[in-house]
């Protein structure tokens, strides 16, 4: 494990509730403690909390035959206050103050609604306070939700150049096996290139969980990819945080590989945040892909789909429709379009907001 300044640190439903679906408020204060201990040691922590919907559905029963997703509304919309109430109480003893932060999905595809989102998030940790982040789950309805909260996580810490994300779940870590069946091992460590790892992982969800293991392992490759060391890690062990900090946790570690720029940390997470579509001839894809560093020209590019402005995420594929790339759009799809072909224009694309798939 690697020494850590900015962190995010993600808490599953299942470590706040008891298995019969109870808040578990002694397990909330510790990790609490634990947390306020990062920071005191000068760490700067950013948290991810799942758990609105958990602590709704204990407080407020509904009718069985109610349609789902209206029950996940009222649960999320009364369970969210409870959640933040409680974790306002347990830091107000301890001097910590703590922000909200409810966010969706659009607020990562929108330029400006993400550096609206760094930016106040960079400013409560500057002023020593804590935000505490979930989803805003009363607008976001299927194809608008995160897959769950451990992409939420990861975005998250990309967007804030985290050195470290940490998964708090139910169980150690990641294994060979079903966690509950004797002779499944935990993995300790996940390096660059190790896709059997993935084959390990059921379909097997805690009880109040929503991704599974499968999302947390998706998301932690990610992130280690981008050059930040993940943790999948039991939230309900005791000392969790504590262990973490004198290496001594039983956990996985993704090691991290090398650090890119903070403008393609938030490319490379643009695979389904993108507005428009640009195909670019064989070749301008032979130039973008070459030793050397490039922009995209309007020159190179035969076709462009959607409407987009300046700012938004473009998917760059080649003419046979594979896909090549991301980048950030230097101006519209209307301006896009009067260039299209044309020699001696503007960048669509600059380089340095360019993010190309590794292909084999
Ligand atoms: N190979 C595996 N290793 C560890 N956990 C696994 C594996 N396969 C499936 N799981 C399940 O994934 C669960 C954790 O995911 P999830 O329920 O989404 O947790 P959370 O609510 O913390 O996000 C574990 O409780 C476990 O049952
Ligand atoms: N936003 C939801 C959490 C959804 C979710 O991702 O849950 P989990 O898989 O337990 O992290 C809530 O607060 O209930």
């Amino acid at each position: 494990m690697l020494e850590s300044k900015v962190l995010v640190i993600k808490i599953g439903s299942n470590v706040l509730t008891q298995s019969n679906g109870l808040p578990d408020l002694d397990r909330m204060q510790h990790l609490v403690n634990q947390i306020q201990g990062l920071i005191s040691a000068g760490k700067k922590v950013v948290l991810v909390s799942s758990g609105a919907v958990a602590f709704g559905r204990q407080a407020l029963p509904l009718p069985e035959k109610l349609n789902p997703v209206f029950k996940k509304q009222i649960w999320a919309s009364t369970g969210q206050i409870r959640l933040i109430n409680q974790y306002q109480q347990l830091f107000e003893i301890l001097n910590q103050p703590i922000a909200q932060i409810l966010v969706t999905k659009e607020d990562f595809r929108d330029r400006k609604h993400y550096l609206n989102m760094k930016n106040c998030i960079e400013v409560l940790l500057q002023q020593g306070i804590l935000p505490i982040l979930n989803e805003n789950d009363t607008v976001t309805i299927t194809e608008l939700m995160f897959t769950d909260n451990d992409e939420l996580a990861s975005l998250t810490a990309a967007m804030i150049n985290a050195d470290t994300l940490m998964l708090l779940t139910n169980v150690d870590g990641i294994f060979t096996g079903n966690p509950a069946e004797p002779g499944s091992e935990l993995v300790e460590k996940v390096v660059f290139q190790m896709p059997e790892v993935s084959n390990y992982i059921s379909a097997t969800k805690s009880s109040f969980g929503r991704g599974g293991m499968l999302t947390k392992y998706t998301m932690a490759k990610k992130s280690a990819d981008l050059g930040i060391q993940v943790i999948i890690a039991n939230g309900k062990r005791d000392g969790v945080l504590d262990q973490f900090t004198t290496k001594t946790l039983r956990c996985t570690w993704f090691e991290p590989q090398k650090v890119k720029n903070a403008p393609k940390k938030w490319l490379a997470h643009g695979a389904q945040y993108y507005k428009g579509e640009v195909t670019i001839s064989e070749g301008a894809k032979n130039s973008l892909t070459s030793a050397v560093i490039r922009s995209l020209l309007p020159v190179g590019i035969t076709k462009i789909a959607g409407e987009f402005s300046k700012g938004d995420i473009l998917l760059i594929c080649d003419e046979l429709g594979k896909k090549i790339g991301l980048g950030r759009a230097e101006y519209s799809s209307k301006s896009a379009l009067e260039r299209l072909g044309l020699k001696n224009q503007k960048a669509l694309i600059h380089y340095d907001y360019l993010y190309l798939f590794d292909h084999e």
